[in-house]
Formats: structure tokens, sequence, C-alpha cells
């Protein structure tokens, strides 16, 4: 089978700060101030051409920050990701300028992708329809909606058809009838032999959707492997997760915290 993503040994860390002057101080300085966080640690995955993937976990447990990775939106602290095709990723959620309107970031984001003013023009009526936002295409960003700018941001995202599709949480925010037009339209590129990685909290809608499933949990690969074998393991921890007390989930999450210290130790490139 022909891979179409590889990432191997992504960490990602982020500086926690107490306050702006060690915000500053860690800037300035050569000295290092704040708390190194990991969002992700020592993940590994692959992607085969045309898999449809759902990547799960509880908040914060690093789903858009590796989509982000692999979208490279943001870029990863260690490890590699190997891209094959296209170099058409999209995170639906990322890229738009509050400060231009609709119009404007269908055009930016295109020319960012590499397609001339011409390809852009005959495209822009399809993303306009596709996004139902009629006369506010010419409004700024800013003014529109979480559930607005999520239309937006898979509109251009579909009609600039790209090989492999990033969708994260975008089919949470908008209205029930355009969450199902989206899911038609997701659906159409599976049968297409697209690559999709699907960032949702919606058991049911990966359930329906993906054929792979992979779990993180406290920034490290807790599973992965095909949805009818990791969905029911997701499930029950689930259902465990939201009986456990605050005091519960904090051993829970510290446990976790002591097993990525362990993994992050045994890599000798930090
Ligand atoms: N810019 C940042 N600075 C510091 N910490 C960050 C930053 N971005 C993300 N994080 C932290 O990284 C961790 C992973 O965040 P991420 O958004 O990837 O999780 P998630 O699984 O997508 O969560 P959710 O389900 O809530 O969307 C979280 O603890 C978050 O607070």
């Amino acid at each position: 089978m022909e891979k179409a993503i590889v990432a191997k040994h992504i960490t990602k860390k982020y500086k926690l700060y107490g306050n702006t002057k060690e915000r500053l101080l860690d800037l300035i300085t050569p000295r290092s101030y704040g708390e190194d966080f990991y969002a992700l640690a020592d993940v590994n995955f692959e992607a085969e051409k045309g898999d449809v993937i759902g990547f799960l976990g509880i908040n914060g447990s690093g789903k858009s920050t590796f989509s982000n990775i692999i979208a490279g939106i943001v870029p990863q602290t260690t490890g590699t990701v190997e891209i094959n095709g296209e170099a058409s990723l999209i995170a639906v959620s990322a890229g738009l300028k509050n400060q231009l309107t609709g119009r404007e970031n269908i055009e930016l984001k295109c020319l960012m992708l590499g397609f001339t003013k011409k390809q852009i023009k005959e495209m822009e009526p399809s993303i306009i329809e596709f996004s139902e936002l009629g006369k506010f295409i010419d409004q700024p960003v800013k003014s529109y909606s979480s559930g607005m700018k999520s239309r937006l941001g898979f509109a251009i995202s579909v009609t600039v058809n790209p090989e492999i599709l990033i969708i994260d949480e975008a089919l949470s925010v908008g209205d029930k009838a355009f969450a199902e037009k989206s899911l038609a339209k997701m659906k159409e590129f599976k049968a297409k032999g697209k690559t999709m990685i699907f960032v949702s909290h919606s058991l049911g809608q990966v359930k329906q959707f993906c054929d792979k499933v992979l779990w993180l949990e406290f920034g490290m690969v807790r599973d992965f492997g095909p949805t009818e074998e990791i969905l029911p393991k997701y499930e029950t921890f689930i259902k465990d997760w939201q009986k456990k007390t605050n005091k519960e989930r904090e051993l829970y999450r510290q446990a976790a915290y002591e097993r990525q210290k362990d993994v992050l130790g045994s890599m000798t490139n930090l």
C-alpha cells in the first residue's frame, strides 16, 4: 500500500508562563523561563492512501496540535512528517484572516495553495455557493459567527479538491443542515479514495465515516487500528472517565504525565 502520511517521533513542546514578565524574560534573556509542556510526546503514525482516520481523545489530548502539524500549520519540536501527494493539506479551521472579507480570504487561501488568480476566479462561485454565506461574503470575517467561519473554511477546502483533507471539528459548529451537506461531500471524497483525517468528538460520526481511529491520550498514542476494534475500547474509556471524580482524573493525569516523562527521557534528540 502507498503511504499518504508518515509521522515519526513527533513531539511538540509549549512553554507555559506564570505571567507576562516570565514570557518576556524568556524571550530576551539567555536563561530559560517558564515551564516546558509537551502537547505531543513521541507520536508515531502512518496513513495509507485512501485511509479515513478519526482522531479521538479527551480534551487536550493533542488532536488539533497533531493535525495542525500534519497540515504544516504548526511546526513540530522534533520528529519528521512526510506527506505523499499534492501539498494540499487543509485544516478547515485554519488560515482565515479576520480583517479580510470572506471573498478576500478565498483569494488569499487559494493563492497560498498555489492557485493562479484565473483559477481562483473560476473556483470562487462554487466556493461561495457551497458556503451559503450570500452577501456576507463581502463582510470582514471578524463579523462571522464560528459556524459561518467554518462554512467558509469547509467550502474552500472541498472546492480546491485536495488529496489529503483534514477536518478539525468543523462539523460541530455549523448547523445540522450544513453538517449533513458537508458529511455528504466527505463521503464523496471517501468514495474517490482520498485520504482524510477527521477530528471529532462525535463518536457517531466517527463510526459512520472512519475506517481507522487514532486514539491520543495526554499527547501519546493510546491505540491505533480499525474503527470497529478501537471505538468500543474508547467508548468504555469515556464512560469510565465520565464517572471519575476530579481527584481521580487528576491522579490519572499525573500517572499519564509520568509515563510521558519516561517516553521523553528515552528520546535521544530532545
Ligand atoms: N499555543 C499553545 N500554548 C500552550 N499550550 C498549548 C498551545 N496550544 C495547545 N496547547 C496545549 O496542548 C494540549 C493539546 O491541545 P490540543 O488543542 O491539541 O488538544 P485537543 O485534543 O485538540 O483538545 P480539544 O478536544 O479540547 O480540542 C492542551 O493541553 C493545550 O492546552
